[in-house]
């Protein structure tokens, strides 16, 4: 499965080299990370090989497009789908695009027929997949299989869009990090292998400093399974009780940036996470919490880090001086500024 990240970071270096002149180019960070991200993910899951980067208007890049853009009113349910999950189900209430979800239901049906056709065996994620479909039906496993897509591209295309968008503004971080980069590339002869991409400790704090300023998700979803009286700090407060079964948002990116649990929050300081203690503090939750936390991050960290790495070790990124960073649309389903994150990019000379 790394060699297929590696490939697409490979390819997506390739389509830079080809198409970034000497004056530069700039691009839309998100965009831009999110057409890495779903190269990687279909072929890491579903054994697709699409060059994503050449074929923009292909239905897979504009399938990932939409699914990172869900109207007003899909975000809206999709909020009350977590404050009242039982009227969501009464109400067959839907948050995400139909006709999206069901193309993607489409491409990975088409995926699992072509393998029974061809009686093609394989050990990767459809490939363990398949013989579920006999116990569970095949509805629900295509259900499970397309959670892969929105969750495997999604969340890893905005992740890495904020980390480069970070970097072009910081560039003494960026220059930082190239030299870890540049030390571990030597060292790996030109290709990262899986172990440097785990190891490599400035990559991991810059990583984790852009997920704290600025989480995937803005609050995490939760519901209280034993009744629970929480007794605020501040004794003018009458303790709260919470009762067994009420849905609880824990405001992620409001604890992310409280000077009580990061100094200087405002500051993008990758540093404040090579400090043993703050590396494991229970305030980061970029990743989230408790038994349902993300169950993707080593796949998504290593994804996102490996594009990373191969992007700053041989282009230098900056703001664009005359783009203004636009406004956070409340009312969008991720917490991202409207037009994304402007940023040029220069080739290196080596
Ligand atoms: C940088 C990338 C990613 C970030 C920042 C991220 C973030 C998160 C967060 C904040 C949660 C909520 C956890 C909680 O409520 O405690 C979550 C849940 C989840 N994530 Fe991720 N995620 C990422 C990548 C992925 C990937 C690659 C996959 C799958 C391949 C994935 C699958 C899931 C699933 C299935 C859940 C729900 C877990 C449950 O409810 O038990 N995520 N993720």
């Amino acid at each position: 499965m790394f060699a297929s990240m590696t490939k697409g970071a490979k390819q997506m270096i390739e389509y830079l080299n080809k198409t970034v002149g000497d004056e530069g180019k700039t691009f839309e960070t998100i965009d831009f990370s999110s057409n890495y991200t779903l190269e990687t993910v279909l072929i890491c899951a579903y054994g697709i090989e699409v060059k994503v980067f050449e074929e923009p208007d292909s239905k897979f890049v504009q399938m990932g497009k939409k699914l990172l853009q869900p109207k007003p009113l899909e975000a809206f349910f999709f909020y009350v789908s977590m404050l009242y999950p039982k009227i969501t189900k009464l109400l067959k209430i839907r948050f995400s695009n139909q006709g999206t979800s069901e193309q993607v239901f489409e491409m990975i049906k088409a995926a699992f027929d072509y393998r029974d056709k061809n009686n093609l065996e394989s050990k990767d994620f459809l490939g363990n997949l398949a013989p579920l479909r006999a116990v569970f039906g095949e509805k629900s496993v295509l259900a499970l299989a397309a959670a892969f897509f929105v969750d495997g591209q999604a969340t890893t295309g905005l992740a890495m869009g904020g980390i480069l968008y970070d970097l072009a503004k910081n560039p003494e971080v960026q220059q930082k990090l190239r030299e870890e980069l540049n030390e571990y590339f030597e060292k790996d002869k030109g290709q990262l292998s899986y172990e440097s991409i785990q190891e490599m400790p400035y990559l991991d704090a810059c990583f984790k400093e852009s997920l704290r300023m600025q989480p995937v998700l803005g609050f995490l979803t939760k519901v209280c399974t034993k009744t629970y009286t929480y007794t605020p700090p501040d004794e003018s407060h009458p303790p709260i009780v919470i009762e067994k079964g009420t849905p609880i948002l824990l405001p992620i990116h409001a604890i992310h940036n409280d000077p009580q649990y990061f100094d200087e929050p405002s500051k993008y300081i990758p540093e404040r996470f090579m400090d043993k203690e703050m590396a494991n503090t229970k305030y980061f939750m970029g990743f989230g919490n408790g038994p349902r936390a993300c169950i993707g991050r080593r796949f998504g960290s290593t994804q996102v880090k490996t594009g990373v790495a191969y992007l700053i070790h041989n282009y230098e990124l900056s703001l664009n001086p005359n783009i203004k960073l636009s406004k956070i649309d409340p009312w969008e389903f991720f917490s991202v500024p409207k037009d994304g994150f402007r940023v040029d990019f220069r080739k290196l000379k080596k």
